[in-house]
């Protein structure tokens, strides 16, 4: 499966400080965000699958795919384009079995030796999860850093996503590392403009990429 997107936004309410959140979603992607993941670890089930329908209305009239994390029941319930699973969750080839029209199934890789299992196989990308250490999220096994990218670019033709602490003074160097994209929650829901902050990184992305 092809995988072209370059800035990829996950959400959290908490880091949008007050600023509503499909506002924020909405300036990143006037700004240059072209995929959009849901992640909201704490929200009911309604409250979850209401705001995402929200999301897939926004996302489907600028043609943005929007993931669901962890809860794929959710993603295929609103027809959204995918979801994003890591160790804790269910696995990649029971949500293929289960969910056969999802479109893209994102996979955290946390241990060097996922690499060798067969849930890469039926995965769309891979998220390096995390390149740096984050408050954003703290439940992390640990940090991959810029050799960790290059280890994983050597080691499987997947797409990578990059995600942990990335913001514009250390983009270029985790593109040029090897990652295809790029995932950000702080570096976009915090700013203050979330659209500039998009278009920043988008830019300092697109002069480093290899295509
Ligand atoms: C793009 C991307 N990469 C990694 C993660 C982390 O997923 P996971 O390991 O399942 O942890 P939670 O996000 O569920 O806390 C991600 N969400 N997105
Ligand atoms: C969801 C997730 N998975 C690995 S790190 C992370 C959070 C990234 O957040 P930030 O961009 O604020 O460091
Ligand atoms: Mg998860």
């Amino acid at each position: 499966m092809a995988f072209p997107h370059k800035l990829y936004l996950v959400t959290n309410e908490l880091a949008c400080k007050g600023k509503k959140l499909l506002d924020v979603v909405a300036a990143a992607v006037k700004g240059g965000v072209d995929i959009v993941q849901f992640r909201d670890k704490h929200a009911t089930e309604e409250v979850f699958t209401n705001t995402a329908t929200e999301l897939q209305s926004l996302l489907s009239k600028n043609n943005i795919p929007l993931i669901i994390n962890d809860r794929w029941q959710v993603a295929q319930y609103i027809h959204a384009y995918g979801v994003h699973v890591g160790n804790s969750d269910l696995s990649p080839t029971a949500i293929r079995a289960a969910w056969p029209q999802c479109n893209c199934l994102g996979y955290s890789i946390e241990y060097e030796e996922q690499l060798n299992n067969t849930e890469i196989i039926p995965s769309d990308y891979l998220g390096i999860s995390p390149v740096f250490n984050t408050s954003t999220k703290v439940d992390t096994v640990r940090e991959w850093g810029l050799d960790g990218i290059r280890w994983m670019r050597k080691a499987t033709t997947k797409p990578l996503v990059a995600i942990g602490n990335i913001n514009l003074t250390n983009v270029a160097d985790v593109i040029k590392a090897g990652a295809d994209c790029v995932a950000v929650v702080s570096a976009i829901c915090s700013a203050d403009d979330p659209e500039k902050a998009a278009a920043m990184l988008r830019n300092e992305i697109e002069k480093n990429s290899r295509s």
